[in-house]
């Protein structure tokens, strides 16, 4: 029996306790860490699985003389808490859940010094040096052939398509890149995706891909296997394993290395557009769509004039825009008052160029079907009218544009069109023919992007700004 595939505890008293002065220093500094701005005040266990016990101190011997496994493994589940306000003696609650990989060694061999957790004092673990594992080859290795064989261990599920096969002796490395979970690559055949911050019940990052891989739609990296925690008899999705696309290049780093030649993009911009178009009528056939009235229209505008008010707080300087970008939402209100309907269908969410990967063939996928993160799952596996996402492109070819050391003219505009040209020609549906709705959810997302460019990268906040500027006069 593997070690992976090993019934073990899922519990070891005094664990949480023994880890949480670390983690406390540690979780806040990761990037992923959706809390940020806001101390960690404590963690409540939500589920805790050995998945290779930890060594014991000092190194024993195992029978016959060989040394017992120096590496300990455990997945954990913990709730975060904070205060709700980033002010001294303000009320704390427990708050998102995040997963971990924890490894325990004696001591840390140099390569794995950016893993560092710290060193543990007290508790089950105490004089043992503790790490995220995902650093680490063996724990990597752990997941995939857990996921390999369809292991249970202890409330954790591995999964795997009955048609795919994952082969032993694949490397795994792990993704370095900035970014809001954490992927690792094994062999250049799969990807492994573990998210980070888990919600209960079923999360669309598998969910659409799933639903368009067995609708035989190729525009996605179609899931090989997936791994959940069983938890209060629902299946709480902790992470995906897809193909991986070899040698694939992203929308946005291809649309910067074109800019910087003066190229347009137009070609690939149509042939995005189709993509998208592809994804919207899979999906559109494989779940749900519903139609929206006016009453169905009007929570929509609501959610947007609330998030216009949120971002006014949040970034004051959008204050004077605020009347001609909440003009864009009520024309919206207004054509539905008309008797104006719309169909509404799942879609991607949260699409931009950074979701667009180009194999060297010049297929298109996308990917990253979790929708905005900070939004609650419910709401992100709403129908919405795939407008949606069309915006999201439009938004990043303006980003681009905007990106570019010596910009060129233009540019943006003739993406945007050939984008639109593209999808009207898989979908028969022409995006720019329905302009109050595009405009509205570009202004909603351009909203969104002065929030987070505030909150994460104050030099890009021009970008969204200068959209927002063209937004609230673009009704007047
Ligand atoms: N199937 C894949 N093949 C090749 N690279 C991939 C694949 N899926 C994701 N990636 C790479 O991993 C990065 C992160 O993936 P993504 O799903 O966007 O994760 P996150 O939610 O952490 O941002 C992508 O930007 C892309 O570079
Ligand atoms: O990468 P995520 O899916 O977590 O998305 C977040 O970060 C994106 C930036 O990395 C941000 O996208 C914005 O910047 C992009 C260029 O870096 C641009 O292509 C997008 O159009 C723009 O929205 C995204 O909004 C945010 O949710």
């Amino acid at each position: 029996m593997s070690e992976a595939a090993t019934p073990t505890v899922t519990a070891s008293p005094g664990l949480l306790a023994s880890l949480d002065p670390l983690l406390r220093e540690w979780l806040p500094r990761q990037r992923w860490f959706a809390g940020k701005g806001r101390p960690v005040t404590g963690f409540s266990l939500v589920a805790a699985t050995e998945l290779l016990p930890s060594p014991r101190l000092p190194a024993p011997l195992g029978q016959g003389g060989a040394p017992v496994s120096r590496l300990g493994l455990y997945h954990l589940l913990v709730r975060a808490h904070q205060p709700l306000v980033p002010a001294p003696g303000a009320p704390e609650q427990p708050g998102d859940c995040y997963q971990l990989l924890i490894g325990v060694r004696e001591a840390l061999p140099p390569r794995l010094a950016p893993a560092l957790i710290g060193h543990v004092t007290e508790g089950p673990l105490a004089g043992r040096t503790v790490y995220d594992a995902l650093y680490d080859a063996r724990p990597a290795e752990v997941l995939l052939e857990a996921l390999r064989t369809r292991a249970r261990i202890g409330r954790l599920r591995f999964e795997r398509e009955t048609d795919q096969e994952i082969r032993t002796g694949l490397v795994p490395r792990l993704m370095t890149a900035e970014q809001s979970n954490s992927s690792v690559v094994y062999g250049d055949t799969f990807i492994l995706k573990l998210l980070r911050r888990i919600v209960p019940g079923v999360n669309p990052d598998l969910e659409l891909p799933l639903a368009l891989a067995r609708a035989g739609c190729p525009r996605v990296p179609a899931p090989t296997a997936w791994m959940t925690a069983d938890l209060a008899g629902r299946p709480w999705v902790l992470g995906v394993l897809q193909p991986y696309v070899q040698g694939a290049t992203d929308g946005w780093e291809l649309a910067l290395r074109e800019l910087a030649k003066g190229e347009d993009f137009a070609a690939e911009a149509r042939a995005l557009g189709r993509a998208t178009a592809e994804v919207h009528t899979a999906l559109a056939r494989a779940l749900p769509t519903v139609t929206l009235g006016h009453s169905q229209l009007r929570q929509l505008v609501e959610g947007m004039v609330e998030r216009l008010e949120a971002a006014v707080q949040a970034v004051p300087v959008l204050r004077p825009y605020a009347p001609g970008l909440r003009s864009a939402f009520t024309a919206l209100d207004d054509l539905a008052a008309e008797g104006h309907t719309w169909t509404a269908q799942r879609v991607h969410g949260d699409l931009h160029l950074g979701q667009c990967l180009r194999s060297p063939s010049g297929e298109w996928s996308l990917i990253d079907f979790e929708g905005e993160p900070a939004r609650p799952l419910a709401e992100r596996r709403m129908p919405q009218p795939p407008v949606r996402d069309i915006a999201g492109m439009l938004r990043s070819f303006d980003y681009a544009a905007h990106s570019a050391e010596s910009p060129v003219p233009g540019w943006a505009e003739t993406c945007r069109a050939a984008y639109c040209s593209g999808y009207a020609e898989v979908s028969g549906r022409d995006p720019r023919t329905d302009p109050v709705m595009l405009r509205a959810y570009e202004t909603d997302k351009a909203i969104y992007e002065v929030v987070y460019e505030a909150r994460h990268r104050p030099d890009w906040l021009p970008v969204p700004l200068s959209a927002v500027r063209r937004l609230a006069t673009a009704g007047v």
